[in-house]
């Protein structure tokens, strides 16, 4: 299990985090929602280890860390892109897994393979992003934002792999595309005013004021 307790965060007085908690084992998908600026992505972090927590209490298995990186156990998409732009399609799709970059996830790319990653789109470059980010045989994997940028059918595809994945790994996702999310994950949770709710279904993300209530 990996587990994050009692993490505080500032930015100036500003108070990001508070007591703030989550888990996750292997075979579950967690999902974790909650409105821009909540602290979703700092939380991710500072479970990596790119930000520092004014205080956390963090366990991965039985050992007590103050991050995960570098280490083997978890793997982390941060929001931002991240594989160096003069790598080309194909050196990086030679460096995933063959059961994550299948003929059919790669189709869109093939005719990219000798392209450079700066000269591919927003949505092309965040794809294989998450296509390697997903190969990583870490235990557990963080994903920020794996379906921003991302048209309908391939985020389909991240599904089918985040979903096979699940299985075996422990996987704590956010996104605001929150119906493919809720799909895909085992358990969700929103963060609201410093806390963590469990979610059973919209409904609930509608008391929580993360969506409008559409039949009103
Ligand atoms: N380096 C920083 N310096 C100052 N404030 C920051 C910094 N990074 C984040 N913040 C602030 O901390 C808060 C939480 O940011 P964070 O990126 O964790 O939110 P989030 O829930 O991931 O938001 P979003 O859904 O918009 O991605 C925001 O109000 C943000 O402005």
């Amino acid at each position: 299990m990996l587990e994050i307790d009692s993490v505080s965060l500032c930015f100036g007085r500003k108070q990001v985090l508070s007591g703030c908690y989550i888990c996750c084992k292997p075979g579950e998908i967690v999902g974790l929602l909650g409105r821009n600026g909540c602290g979703k992505s700092s939380l991710l972090k500072i479970i990596f280890g790119t930000l520092k927590a004014d205080f956390m209490h963090l366990k991965v298995g039985s050992k007590i860390t103050k991050k995960t990186f570098p280490g083997k156990d978890v793997a982390y998409l941060p929001q931002h892109n991240f594989i160096p732009p003069f790598l080309t399609v194909r050196k990086v799709l030679e460096d995933c897994d063959p059961s994550v970059a299948t003929e059919e996830a790669v189709v869109s790319l093939n005719e990219l393979k000798d392209s450079r990653i700066n000269s591919l789109s927003g949505g092309e470059r965040r794809f294989l992003e998450c296509l390697w980010l997903l190969s990583r045989p870490a235990t557990y994997l963080l994903l920020d934002e794996p379906f921003s940028e991302i048209a309908p059918f391939q985020i389909e595809i991240l599904q089918d792999i985040i979903r096979t994945k699940g299985k075996t790994k422990g996987i704590i996702l956010t996104d605001h595309f929150y119906l493919p999310l809720m799909e895909v994950s085992t358990r969700i949770v929103l963060m609201h005013n410093n806390a963590i709710y469990n979610i059973r279904d919209e409904s609930d993300l509608i008391l929580y004021n993360y969506i409008p209530d559409f039949s009103s």
